[in-house]
């Protein structure tokens, strides 16, 4: 398996390279020169495994031959600890055994350390990374850019690590009290991880973080490495559970359709789920649901892709202007729109809908939602009243309610129970250096850390 920027297709690099490299030289994003397709025999095996041992077999398609298999396995035996349930409303379990009467569940992608999906691909990436850096000797800093949830994952995956040293930068005023509260206490006084809030927008991070990597002279300086899901090393890894989740799934109700819903805003997860799909997986549709910042949800009605300032929102993990993935999901689709309109649908709602649903949820069933799930779970909705054939729906759940305790207590007007984990935050001091958006206050920051 090789890579190929996503602007030259003469651009090549092995996994280890695009991912410790993070963007390739012409500053295009790195894609798999193919999608390896796993028969469907092969699939039902991968879904009678545990996810780990499932993930470890779908890694090895992507890496190469850079790991063996058992350490493959050991890698992925050690990042995937934790539980991935898929549940009702009314909290029973999918068990492909004995499925209960329902349509939809919630894939429950938040019970790892960070209480978000991106523990999932961090804890791989950070693994990953890990290993290559010791086997070459090589150090890295690692910029990520955030907008709640991928800095609290990066942070905790790649924390202690030897010749590592991450700086989160997420916008000020831009995420929830308990991300921000979180992103600041990641690792003691003297932790290889440093939070600089940024008084712009998330897209201002972003943009500040690839104008970094495109300064090859910087590059070197700092020896960059991306963690964000312009990294096609955070991509892969998102497609592992779309494959289980969906062979699990298919495996209750195979005579259904299967319709995963999608809670979207960098791309990242939907791109994730698009090569599980090429992979093979049983999934027939994406509901690809954003808030007012939906650029994508424009492209695949109207067929113009305008990128544009985001808006703040209740779902601000999702406040993304300029989606990351959007050439990759293109270059997916050979740049064909109407094939692109045939897997994905897109929908978009704003804030007041939003806690309406979450607050109408939460009484009639008594699940509570975080705003991004509850965006994909209207996503859900409206794709199902529009089209009411027999089919299974997945809802993405992409966080743990309690991070957004800010907005949701006051939507349900009650009190929420912190989780030991985001606890224990509280209990340790703030470390954050604010900064001005520009490359010079980042540069500076760096060298006055680093140098
Ligand atoms: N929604 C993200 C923004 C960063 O996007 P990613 O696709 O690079 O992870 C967040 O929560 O930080």
């Amino acid at each position: 398996m090789t890579y190929h920027s996503h602007l030259d297709p003469g651009m090549a690099a092995r996994f280890g390279d695009a991912l410790l490299a993070s963007l390739a030289p012409d500053g295009g994003l790195w894609m798999p020169d193919v999608i390896p397709h796993i028969p469907a025999s092969r699939m039902a095996t991968l879904g009678a495994m545990s996810f780990a041992d499932c993930a470890a077999e779908l890694a090895a398609h992507f890496t190469d031959s850079l790991f063996d298999p058992d350490a493959l396995r050991a890698l992925c035996r050690d990042a995937y600890s934790y539980d991935m349930p898929m549940v009702t409303s009314a909290g029973e379990r999918l068990d492909p055994a004995m499925p209960p009467q329902s349509d939809h569940f919630f894939l429950e992608l938040f019970h790892g350390p960070t209480l978000a999906f991106k523990d999932f691909a961090a804890r791989f990436m950070g693994r990953a990374a890990s290993r290559l850096m010791q086997a070459s000797g090589e150090r890295r800093t690692i910029l990520v850019a955030t907008s709640g949830d991928t800095g609290g994952a990066i942070g905790d995956a790649f924390l202690g690590q030897d010749g590592v040293d991450v700086f989160i930068l997420f916008p000020e005023g831009g995420v929830s009290t308990v991300q921000e509260q979180q992103l600041c206490t990641i690792g003691g006084a003297n932790s290889n991880v440093h939070t600089l809030s940024v008084t712009g927008t998330f897209d201002d991070c972003q943009a500040l973080v690839k104008g970094a990597f495109a300064d090859p002279a910087l590059s070197a300086r700092f020896d960059l490495m991306s963690a964000n899901s312009i990294n096609v090393g955070r991509v892969i890894p998102q497609s592992f559970y779309y494959v289980w989740a969906s062979l699990h799934a298919k495996a209750a109700y195979p005579e259904r359709d299967l319709v995963i819903s999608i809670p979207s805003g960098n791309l990242g997860n939907l791109t994730g789920g698009l090569i599980a799909q090429q992979m093979g997986a049983p999934i027939d549709r994406f509901i690809v649901a954003h808030n007012v910042n939906d650029p994508f949800v424009d492209y695949l009605v109207v067929g113009e892709y305008r990128p544009r300032p985001s808006v703040p929102t209740l779902s601000n993990a999702m406040d993304i202007g300029r989606p990351n993935n959007f050439p990759r999901i293109l270059s997916l689709f050979d740049q064909n729109l109407e094939v692109l309109r045939r897997v994905c649908w897109g929908v978009s709602f704003d804030d007041d809908t939003t806690a309406a649903h979450l607050r109408r949820h939460y009484r009639e069933t008594g699940y509570l939602m975080c705003p991004h799930t509850t965006v994909g779970h209207m996503g859900t909705l409206a794709f199902r009243h529009l089209h009411p054939d027999d089919a299974t729906f997945l809802t993405v759940a992409t966080a743990h309610p309690a991070k957004f305790a800010d907005s949701l207590e006051k939507i349900i007007d009650e009190t929420l129970s912190m989780p030991e984990r985001l606890a224990r935050a509280y209990q340790t001091e703030k470390r954050v250096t604010p900064i001005e958006p520009t490359l010079d206050a980042l540069v500076g920051h760096l060298a006055s850390v680093l140098e």
